[in-house]
């Protein structure tokens, strides 16, 4: 793309326009003068995509020499979907290709170069980066996004990185969340003089409407309302919410039997290869509907421009760890209020962000979690400052099962093989 070709300039325009765009210069001025700074915007504001080409014309841009090693503006995701497809947006916003000055870090997946200033990457890859490099030495500036969906890795990594903010106060921290927690971060900052900046969104009004009797089977009641929006209702998409690849799989193929070439059915969930998961984006020809039926992913790491229907049968699919038995399970649960109302506010792609009911850090198996902050040199972890302390219970069967398979001595240090470990998670 040619810097002044008419598509540039195009998405030059619809930038400007997001909520975030509005606020550029406060953010601006708020980083300049401070080293941590909040950001609460809903949904749609424009904050994944946004923020960090402002951070990055901040701190890199209007320095691009300053000696030393550190390059990169780094942005969290709690999802590698999420990583992905912001790091290819941006890349194309910013009129390169990824893995150039735009690059993306995930798992067993790194798009970046020695020219990448700008990667986006998981918060597990931070997280394992950190481990080996405590001062996250190659960055000038880390964004943490999605804060409110309280993944292990966010949470840790908010105690993580204060010792790199001491210790290098040239680093930055932007951390960014859903307008619902904005409360929560305040609290968690309360005493620092922390700046938080509120981005309003796109508000438009979500009309809410109820089955009127519960139904035996939610897959074929949700295929059946997708199938009655699009024979009755007015033009506009529709996202669908269900719990898993089989059930995805299933009512794509049943939606595809019965309207066919009428709707474009796409699928969205977390296996899916990249370039699939990136087909949500695309525009439909006129008259034909876009269809996209995912797990709970598209409830808030993905906005996607032009849904206006939403069919919520109101279950996802949740690990749990239970210490009593050891086990991890999948759980097909009702979800929550709050991920309810994040969820119908998909429509128009507006609205707050959701508050998981419970906390990754509250529900999970956590011997990597001890693993990880062992290896960090933390000596108690029962007495660690966490955002939302676990139970002793699972902290104390992590620790035991830790022991158990030698990976830590009986002074509750890392042995070798648990320095191995650490290194996995
Ligand atoms: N992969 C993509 N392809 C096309 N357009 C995109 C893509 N990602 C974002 N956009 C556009 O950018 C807008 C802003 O998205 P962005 O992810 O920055 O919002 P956000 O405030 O971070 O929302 P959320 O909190 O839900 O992540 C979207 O509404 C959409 O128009």
């Amino acid at each position: 793309m040619v810097k002044n070709s008419a598509r540039y300039l195009e998405i030059q325009e619809e930038r400007k326009k997001l909520p975030v765009w509005v606020h550029k210069d406060e953010f601006l001025q708020a980083l300049k003068e401070n080293q941590k700074v909040i950001l609460v915007g809903d949904t749609g504001s424009g904050k994944t995509t946004q923020i960090p080409q402002f951070v990055l014309e901040a701190v890199v841009n209007e320095n691009p020499n300053p000696g030393g090693t550190a390059r990169l503006v780094g942005c969290t995701q709690p999802r590698r979907v999420a990583a992905m497809s912001a790091a290819r947006r941006v890349s194309e916003e910013m009129d390169t290709v990824i893995d150039e000055e735009v690059g993306c870090t995930v798992r067993f997946d790194d798009c970046s170069s020695s020219r990448t200033v700008l990667k986006y990457l998981t918060d597990g890859m931070l997280l394992r980066e950190a481990l080996v490099d405590p001062l996250l030495s190659k960055y000038k500036a880390i964004i943490l996004d999605e804060a409110h969906e309280r993944s292990i890795a966010t949470d840790l990594l908010f105690s993580i990185l204060e010792k790199a903010l001491t210790s290098r106060p040239a680093l930055k921290l932007v951390v960014m969340s859903s307008t619902r927690y904005a409360h929560e971060l305040r609290h968690y900052f309360s005493g620092h003089n922390v700046p938080l900046i509120k981005v309003p969104g796109r508000l438009h009004p979500v009309e809410i409407v109820y089955t009127r009797d519960p139904v035996t089977d939610y897959l074929e009641a949700a295929v059946r309302k997708v199938i009655q929006i699009h024979m009755c209702e007015p033009p506009g998409d529709v996202l669908v919410f269900l719990t898993g690849e089989e059930e995805i799989e299933d009512a794509c193929s049943r939606i595809f039997h019965k309207l066919g070439d009428q709707v474009k059915v796409v699928p969205l969930y977390s296996f899916l290869p990249p370039a699939m998961q990136q087909r949500v984006f695309d525009p439909t020809p006129h008259p034909v509907r876009k269809i996209v039926v995912s797990t709970n992913i598209a409830e808030t790491s993905l906005p996607i421009d032009g849904i206006v229907y939403v069919v919520d049968p109101g279950f996802s699919m949740q690990k749990y760890y239970n210490p009593q038995t050891r086990l991890d399970s999948l759980v097909v649960s009702p979800i929550s209020m709050a991920s309810a109302d994040q969820r119908a506010r998909r429509a128009c792609t507006t609205g707050p962000g959701l508050i998981p009911a419970v906390p990754e850090m509250l529900r999970a198996n956590l011997v990597n979690t001890v693993l990880a902050l062992k290896r960090l040199g933390v000596k108690d972890v029962l007495s660690l400052n966490f955002m939302d302390p676990p139970s002793q219970k699972t902290l104390v069967r992590a620790l035991t099962d830790l022991f158990d398979l030698g990976a830590m001595d009986d002074e509750g240090n890392l042995t070798e093989i648990g320095e191995m470990m650490s290194l996995e998670v």
